[in-house]
């Protein structure tokens, strides 16, 4: 009989993560020793284990709005390029400590500008970091530049992304409060990346519902939908019957990955609780999710614990954790061949392997 996974063995297991924020996943450390040597006098404390502390509260507040407050911390502290260096390296670190194999990790080029970095310094600081830490803890990471949605720059920072595409920048994407700033606000970003083969994805039906979503994809042509939870809201289910409306079976028919992330849906109030999350009707509707961190400090988690919550939640084995991790990597913004060696050469076998246990 097969063992239920744990958080000790889904720790070893192969895993990708495509929704991280590298401004939502600094060791609160690190954010001690960067305001102190940057001279950052705002934190709430200096104390690295307080400090975790009031991030995870902070974040707990029921509003997106509210939650995306706690960024000017991390923000703040990183805006020298030594910084940003250091953080992007220990991403990787921690990334590659939990077991992942390939992530896709997200910042804002924008927000780092404001002791003088130009964008292009910015980029070059967080590639050398993730590429020294990929290399010294064995984890492939790609990088996503976002453009701030409530700002005007999304042309900009589509032009960076095409520009480092061949330097480790594998695509794009728009985050920041949702309500009130639709995704068509940067339509001339999202055509001039298509015309230009490149990737993006859109934080999309996370703080606003259907009309988003709609919008990112059938307007902005997004590849892949940031949250996407709200789809919930476009399904329903009679006498244990789900009913999916167009945009829903659009969404399904295509194969648009859900990144979704569970905690932070919870914090954001997205979703009411790990077991009321969309996640396990989308999941047995065979939408093609996957299963994300967000922001490892601000929730206070890793993709493992991710993945444990669920399998308490809804009683998920290793074939289940397996199908979301090969969803996350068939959905990666990498070539073909990359993403198919990754899948036969490590995913299946590591997962093979513990669940013969
Ligand atoms: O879940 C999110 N939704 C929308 N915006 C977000 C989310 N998590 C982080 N952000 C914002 C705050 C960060 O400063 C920015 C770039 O990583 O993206
Ligand atoms: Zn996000």
């Amino acid at each position: 009989m097969e063992e239920r996974p744990t958080l000790e063995t889904i720790r070893r297991a192969p895993k990708v993560l495509l929704h991280d924020h590298l401004d939502g996943g600094v060791r609160p450390e690190t954010i001690v020793d960067l305001a102190r040597d940057g001279g950052y006098t705002d934190l709430p404390t200096t104390d690295p284990g307080s400090l975790r502390t009031w991030f995870a509260e902070a974040s707990n507040s029921g509003s997106l709005e509210r939650y995306l407050e706690t960024f000017s911390h991390t923000v703040g502290v990183m805006q020298s390029a030594e910084s940003l260096t250091r953080v992007a390296y220990e991403c990787a670190e921690d990334l590659a400590k939990d077991g992942i194999v390939y992530a896709e990790v997200r910042y804002a080029p924008e927000l780092h500008t404001s002791t003088g970095l130009s964008l292009e310094q910015v980029v070059e600081a967080v590639l050398a970091g993730f590429a020294a830490g990929g290399r010294d803890h064995g984890i492939r990471v790609g990088t996503l530049v976002t453009a701030m949605r409530h700002q005007a720059r999304s042309m900009e920072i589509a032009e960076l992304a095409v520009r480092y595409r061949d330097e480790g920048v594998v695509g794009f994407d728009i985050a920041g409060a949702e309500a009130g700033y639709p995704p068509t606000r940067h339509l001339d970003a999202f055509e001039y990346l298509q015309r230009e083969n490149a990737h993006f994805t859109i934080h999309a039906g996370e703080g606003f519902g259907l009309p988003s979503i709609w919008q990112a994809i059938q307007w902005c042509g997004a590849d892949r939908l940031g949250h996407g939870v709200r789809i919930i809201d476009d399904i329903t289910v009679e006498n244990g019957a789900p009913e999916l409306g167009r945009l829903a079976a659009y969404v399904r028919d295509k194969r648009i990955p859900l990144e979704m992330c569970p905690t932070s849906n919870i914090q954001t109030g997205a979703a009411k609780s790990i077991a009321e999350h969309p996640i396990g009707l989308l999941r047995q509707l065979s939408f093609r999710v996957t299963v994300n961190t967000d922001n490892r400090l601000m929730s206070g988690t890793t993709l493992s614990e991710e993945f444990a919550k669920l399998v308490d939640a809804f009683g998920y084995g290793w074939d289940d954790l397996r199908w979301f991790t090969v969803n996350a990597m068939k959905s990666a913004f990498i070539g073909f061949d990359e993403r198919l060696e990754l899948i036969n050469r490590v995913i299946k076998p590591g997962y093979e392997e513990l669940k013969q246990g």
